[in-house]
């Protein structure tokens, strides 16, 4: 098909005005986080309803056109890049917010619903979406179902996953479903609704969500801990939630930090320094948890696993002690830094970061490594910074190499190679480091099931 005929087409489906084909467009849209390829999308369209995604597909099929869809564009594993002269299906239209049901607590959204738009509607209703991120501003709900995105209060409410009740998605062979009836329990057998769920858009597009929504927490408290040694995190997290429940624990290094505090927006958590640094948030509902954490901390410190700490006295404080980690990623992004998302059960934390360390600091004794993440959820985030004077190219291929001896450790401990970020297209080629031949074998079958003529999403998550 020409490309004349195919936007005339597109506009058929969706008007004239929701196909975009501008430079500017197609370079915005193309591409998300990664920053490793270079958009090349041959248009850019923006349905407004299920039937018009519908259409788009079904034209994909009849015509062998490769779809992508888009979201916040906020991946960091190039699940959302149309680098091949596909064409992106953008969900920004379809942002509405429907069907709130106090009882249910559950609340109907679009796929461009933005995660801050749910989490302001359910502030309203005086409930509580939980999933956050730094770019909880941008992302959408279809990109974190699609990704099963994680976040910072996964240790107390879990992933994307825990919060979807139903789900509405196209198909590959551009079938309609309706999954799960937003029910709390259904066993009639497989539940497709997860397939789609971190399925990358491979199966299908989801179209709609019916997200479910909780209690608020009331008084968050926020305790910034200064650790020497990386191990001693860890004691400190079996510490504290040996007597308390958590709604997070996160770490990062004083590299990570430093970089934080040179931007100037955000002042130390106390003046001096260790190598890393534990977050700590709990819900104070009572002075007894405010006592229990001060107990916690001073036998932290009797101990000699914590040298100094800091514990919110205002919201504002709490969020400035937020900043300090959460900012870390966009900050360090100026470095065109390499990325893993890796993770292992939390008790085997403390030898897995020792030998991940030890391979990185050994092989990349020239580049900077950033370290923090998901501590509590046996989930790190290894960032290693590009050199100004290295090119890109050269930068990745060093980095694909090493990738190698940190996927094996990541086998050998039985973790996975992408936690919350995705698969995608950087991670693709390292799968089978975390899943059997057998599982890949199945994860290709389902994929020719729903999605045959490979229209969805081709080249992310996993090759036909
Ligand atoms: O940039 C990263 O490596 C992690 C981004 C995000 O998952 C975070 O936890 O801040
Ligand atoms: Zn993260």
């Amino acid at each position: 098909m020409t490309q004349e005929a195919l936007i005339e087409q597109l506009a058929a489906i969706v008007g004239a005005d929701k196909v975009r084909t501008d430079d500017d467009s197609l370079q915005t849209f193309g591409t998300d986080w990664t920053k490793i390829y270079d958009p090349k999308p041959s248009a850019i369209v923006f349905p407004k309803t299920t039937e018009q995604v519908r259409d788009i597909v079904l034209l994909a099929n009849k015509h062998a056109l490769a779809l992508v869809p888009s979201g916040g564009r906020t991946g960091l594993s190039a699940g959302a890049v149309a680098a091949n002269g596909e064409i992106v299906v953008a969900f920004d239209y379809m942002n509405q917010i429907s069907d709130f049901n106090a009882v249910d607590r559950t609340v109907k959204c679009g796929a461009g619903v933005i995660t801050e738009q749910l989490q302001t509607f359910a502030e309203e209703q005086e409930l509580f979406y939980p999933v956050d991120f730094a770019s909880s501003g941008s992302s959408q709900l279809g990109g974190n179902i699609s990704t099963n995105a994680g976040g910072i209060k996964v240790i107390r409410w879990g992933m994307t996953r825990d919060w979807v009740a139903g789900l509405t998605v196209v198909t590959g062979t551009g079938e309609v479903l309706n999954l799960n009836k937003d029910l709390l329990k259904n066993n009639t057998g497989y539940d497709l609704r997860q397939l789609f769920i971190g399925g990358e858009g491979t199966l299908g597009f989801i179209t709609e969500a019916t997200m479910r929504l909780t209690r608020a927490p009331k008084n968050l408290n926020v305790l910034v801990l200064g650790v020497p040694e990386l191990d001693d995190i860890m004691k400190v997290l079996h510490q504290f939630q040996a007597a308390m429940d958590l709604t997070a624990f996160e770490f990062f290094s004083d590299k990570a930090l430093q970089k934080v505090l040179a931007r100037g927006d955000v002042p130390a958590p106390f003046e001096s320094s260790t190598d890393y640094y534990a977050l700590i948030e709990f819900e104070a509902l009572t002075e007894t948890e405010l006592d229990t954490a001060m107990t916690l901390f001073e036998q932290c410190l009797e101990n000699g696993w914590v040298a100094d700490g800091v514990i919110s006295q205002s919201e504002t404080q709490a969020a400035n002690l937020w900043r300090l980690r959460e900012d870390i990623s966009e900050t360090i992004s100026e470095w065109t830094p390499y990325k893993n998302d890796i993770s292992v059960v939390v008790s085997k934390v403390p030898p897995f970061l020792r030998d991940i360390d030890d391979i990185v600091t050994r092989e990349y004794p020239d580049f900077e490594i950033i370290w923090f993440g998901h501590i509590g959820d046996g989930n790190l985030h290894l960032n290693i910074l590009k050199p100004d004077e290295l090119a890109k190219e050269e930068f990745f291929q060093r980095c694909n190499k090493v990738s190698q001896w940190v996927f094996e450790t990541v086998e050998k401990y039985q973790g996975s190679v992408s936690a919350e970020h995705g698969v995608g297209m950087t991670k693709k080629p390292y799968l089978q480091y975390s899943r059997s031949a057998a599982e890949l074998a199945y994860m290709k079958a389902v994929k020719a099931v729903f999605d045959p003529n490979n229209v969805m999403n081709p080249g992310k998550l996993i090759d036909l």
